[in-house]
């Protein structure tokens, strides 16, 4: 039984407030726990509003580690790296942001192996994975294509893989590097946000398919072992 509690808003503004007070208090209650926090951010276009009211958030950024959930296999600077995106916002607040890619990478696979390695060196579980959704059904980078079930149902202590969509996403037709099933539902706490008609429409054909759904955000969802935030309005 997917346990989900939906957050609507009446505009973008509404919910960037809204999501960056949660999160907000997600890694507060981390630091109090911890004394550090662990959170993974998502990539695309959505989000920025967001990571624009969080990080003007008063938060002890020092003890902050961002990962994004996953990344286009393209130079930081590139307007695709989802890192690079990341880092505008919270780099400059003294958040530590790690990338999860190597721009030298030749080989999807391989790039895939060393995040598996860099990750394996922080604190984990993250107190956070926070997914968007795409119109396919995706989230991350669990892509329709070779690597799905790879992705999906690989061996629970990876964390990262390697991983080629198929179709390509028209946004930023690249190879990719995604954070597993395993490591997404490994999370302390997991939030969705995202907004528009047609990936609400995806999103609850999703969690009534459940197991048997065919899209990968509700392969995730089947899984989840703790109750699901979705954030969402109807303003794109
Ligand atoms: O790098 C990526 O492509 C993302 O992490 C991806 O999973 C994103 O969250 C969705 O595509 C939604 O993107 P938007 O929120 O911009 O629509």
């Amino acid at each position: 039984m997917i346990e989900v509690e939906w957050w609507e808003y009446d505009d973008a503004a509404e919910m960037a407030e809204a999501v960056a007070g949660d999160i907000g208090f997600i890694i507060e209650s981390a630091l109090d726990a911890r004394g550090q926090a662990l959170i993974a951010l998502p990539g695309g276009k959505s989000p920025v509003p967001i990571f624009e009211k969080l990080a003007a958030a008063k938060i002890k950024w020092k003890h902050v580690t961002i990962i994004p959930t996953d990344d286009r296999l393209v130079p930081v600077d590139s307007p695709m790296s989802n890192v690079g995106m990341i880092a505008r916002q919270f780099l400059p607040k003294g958040a530590r942001v790690l990338p999860i890619t190597a721009e030298a990478a030749a080989d999807y696979r391989a790039a895939g192996k060393a995040a598996d390695a860099r990750l394996a060196d922080l604190q984990w579980p993250p107190d956070l994975v926070w997914l968007g959704v795409g119109e396919d059904g995706h989230a991350a980078s669990i892509f329709p294509g070779p690597d799905l079930e790879e992705a999906l149902e690989g061996p629970k202590t990876r964390r990262a893989l390697g991983v080629m969509p198929d179709p390509m996403p028209a946004d930023a037709p690249v190879p990719r590097v995604t954070l597993s099933r395993a490591a997404i539902l490994s999370a302390r706490t997991l939030t969705l946000a995202f907004s528009g008609d047609a990936k609400r429409a995806v999103v609850e054909q999703a969690i009534k398919d459940g197991p048997l759904s065919n899209t990968p955000i509700g392969r995730i969802l089947a899984e989840t072992e703790v109750p699901i935030d979705i954030h969402w309005c109807a303003e794109e």
